[in-house]
C-alpha cells in the first residue's frame, strides 16, 4: 500500500492529498497512470502537494472547459513534457508555444479541415487492404501481435498522406525507435519530480538518445529528399512547405520542417495505433458488440470491399472505438503549468501550479459515468452522447491545443475497422485483462496477441 501523508476533503469537491516524494517517486516508477492520486475516479477536483509543488487534477467537465478554454492563454504546456518530447519533436506543432505554435498551427490547419478529409480515404482504405492482405497470407489460426499490425498500419498511411508515401522510411525502424525513445518516459518523470538536469544518467537512456538519433536523421533525410524531387501534391509536407508566418512572411527552415514531420508522424500513427489495438482487444472479448459492428459493415458496403463512401455511414462501428477509447485512452493525461494566477471553481490557481486533466480517470469517473468499467458502445449513441457534458470525453484533448488531427484519426480508425473485420474474426487467447502503461501513450504493458480467424465467405 502506498504511503501518503494525508487525504483531506473539503464541501466544495476538492480534495487534498498530501504525499511523499518518495512514495510519488515509487509509484512514478512503477507506472505514470498508478501514480494519480487517490480520489481522482470520485472527486471533481484533486489537489496533490508533493515536495512543496501543486498540481490540481481537474475531473469536473465545466472545470475542465473553464481551464482549457477560456484560461488557454493563462496556461503553457508543462516542462515535462518538453523534456520528454522536446529532443524528438523539436519546436514542432505538438511542443511549440505563443506565436510560434500559432502559425504553425494555421498553416497545417488546412490539411485537416472536415471538408478535406475525405480526400485521404483511398489511402487509408488501401493500407488497410494492405493488412488485410498481408493476414490472409498468415493464414487461418494465426497468432498475431496485434499493436504490431495496427502500429504498421496506421504508418503506412501517415506516410502516404503527409509525404505522398515518398519517405522511404522504414517501418521496422521507426517502430522500434519509438519503442525505445518512449520506454524510460517513467524516469524522465521522475527526474523531473526531483528537479534534476536532463543529463542525469537512467536506466534506459543511451537507447533512448540513439533512437532519437536515427528518427531525427531519417526526418532530415525526408526534408532533403522533398527539397530535391518536389512532389507537386497537396499533401501535408506540400502545405507545410507553402505556409509562411501571417505577421513576417517567414518560411519554415529545413529543422522547423523536420520538427513537424517527426511531430506528425509521431503523434498520429502510435496514438490510433493504440486505440485500435485496444478496441480489438476489446472486440474479441464482446462477440454481441462485435457481430453488430460485423453487420452494420455488411449492410451498408452490402458484402462488397469498403469503399469511401461507406465509412461516414458506419455510426456503430465509430461508437466502438470511441467507447474503446473512453476506456484506453490512447493520450491518458493532459498536464498545463499555469502562467499567471487565476480562478477555477473553488480554487486560485497560483502562477507555477500544474494543471493536470487524467483523461483516463475522467473516462472511468464515477460521478460521470454509468458502470464506468463496462464496454458499452451504446454511450455513443447521439441521444446518450448529447445527454452528457461535452467534456466528459475528450480523447482528442480540448481547446485551442486540441488534437488537430481527430477527425483524421477517427476516419482511418473506422475505415480500419471496417475493411479488417469485415474480412477477419480476431479471438483472444484468454487469460486476464491487459495490463495499460502510460509512456505517454497507453500501451498495453506487454503484447496483446489475438488469433486469426477468416470469417465466412472470406479469404
Ligand atoms: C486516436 C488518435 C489520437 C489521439 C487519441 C490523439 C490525442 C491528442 C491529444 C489529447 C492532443 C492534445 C495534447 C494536449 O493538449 O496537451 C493531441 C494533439 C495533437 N495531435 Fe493528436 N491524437 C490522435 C491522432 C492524431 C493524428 C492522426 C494526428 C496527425 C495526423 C495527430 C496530431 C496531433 C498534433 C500535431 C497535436 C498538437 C496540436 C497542437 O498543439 O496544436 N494526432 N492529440
Amino acid at each position: 500500500m502506498e504511503r501518503q501523508s494525508a487525504v483531506v476533503p473539503s464541501g466544495d469537491g476538492l480534495v487534498t492529498v498530501d504525499r511523499s516524494l518518495a512514495a510519488m517517486l515509487v509509484a512514478m516508477l512503477r507506472d505514470p497512470l498508478s501514480a494519480l492520486p487517490p480520489g481522482v475516479f470520485d472527486a471533481p477536483l484533486v489537489m496533490e502537494r508533493v515536495a512543496g509543488r501543486r498540481r490540481l487534477h481537474l475531473l469536473d467537465p465545466a472545470l475542465i472547459q473553464d481551464a482549457l478554454v477560456r484560461h488557454a492563454d493563462d496556461l503553457v504546456k508543462t516542462d515535462d513534457i518538453r523534456r520528454v518530447l522536446g529532443p524528438a519533436l523539436g519546436e514542432g506543432l505538438l511542443t511549440a508555444e505563443g506565436a510560434h505554435w500559432r502559425w504553425q498551427r494555421r498553416g497545417a490547419a488546412p490539411a485537416f479541415a472536415a471538408a478535406r478529409l475525405g480526400a485521404f480515404l483511398p489511402a487509408m482504405l488501401a493500407a488497410a487492404e494492405a493488412t488485410a492482405s498481408r493476414w490472409a497470407a498468415r493464414g487461418d489460426g494465426a497468432v498475431l501481435d496485434i499493436g504490431h499490425e495496427t502500429t504498421v498500419t496506421t504508418f503506412d498511411i501517415i506516410v502516404a498522406t503527409m509525404l505522398s508515401g515518398g519517405a522511404g522510411l522504414d517501418v521496422g525502424r521507426v517502430e522500434r525507435s519509438v519503442d525505445d525513445y518512449l520506454a524510460p518516459t517513467a524516469w524522465v518523470f521522475a527526474l523531473g519530480l526531483l528537479g534534476l538536469p536532463s543529463w542525469t544518467p537512467y536506466p534506459g537512456r543511451r537507447r533512448a538518445a540513439a533512437a532519437k538519433r536515427f528518427f531525427r536523421g531519417a526526418m532530415r533525410a525526408a526534408v532533403a529528399r522533398r527539397r530535391a524531387a518536389p512532389a507537386g501534391d497537396d499533401d501535408l509536407v506540400s502545405l507545410l512547405l507553402a505556409s509562411a508566418d501571417p505577421d513576417t512572411g517567414r518560411r519554415m527552415t529545413d529543422d522547423e520542417l523536420a520538427d513537424n514531420i517527426a511531430t506528425f508522424i509521431a503523434a498520429g500513427h502510435e496514438t490510433t495505433a493504440n486505440g485500435l489495438a485496444w478496441t480489438l482487444h476489446l472486440l474479441s472479448r464482446h462477440p454481441a458488440e462485435e457481430e453488430r459492428l460485423v453487420a452494420e459493415v455488411r449492410r451498408v458496403t452490402g458484402g462488397g470491399p469498403v469503399r469511401p463512401e461507406h465509412v461516414g455511414r458506419l455510426p456503430y462501428t465509430r461508437a466502438v472505438f470511441e467507447e474503446a477509447m473512453r476506456l484506453y485512452p490512447p493520450a491518458p493525461l493532459i498536464a498545463r503549468q499555469a502562467l499567471r494566477p487565476f480562478t477555477l471553481g473553488p480554487v486560485r490557481v497560483e502562477a507555477g501550479t500544474a494543471l493536470v486533466v487524467p483523461i483516463h480517470a475522467l473516462h472511468r469517473h464515477r460521478l460521470l459515468w454509468e458502470e464506468p468499467e463496462r464496454f458499452d458502445p451504446g454511450r455513443f449513441s447521439p441521444e446518450r452522447a448529447g445527454a452528457r457534458h461535452r467534456y466528459s470525453f475528450m480523447p482528442f484533448g480540448a481547446g485551442p491545443r486540441i488534437c488537430i488531427g481527430a477527425g483524421f484519426a477517427t476516419l482511418e480508425a473506422v475505415a480500419i475497422l471496417a475493411v479488417l473485420l469485415g474480412r477477419f474474426r480476431l479471438d483472444s487467447l484468454g487469460g486476464p485483462e491487459p495490463r495499460p502503461a502510460m509512456r505517454v501513450t497507453l500501451r498495453p504493458a506487454t503484447p496483446i496477441r489475438l488469433r486469426l480467424r477468416a470469417r465466412d465467405g472470406g479469404p
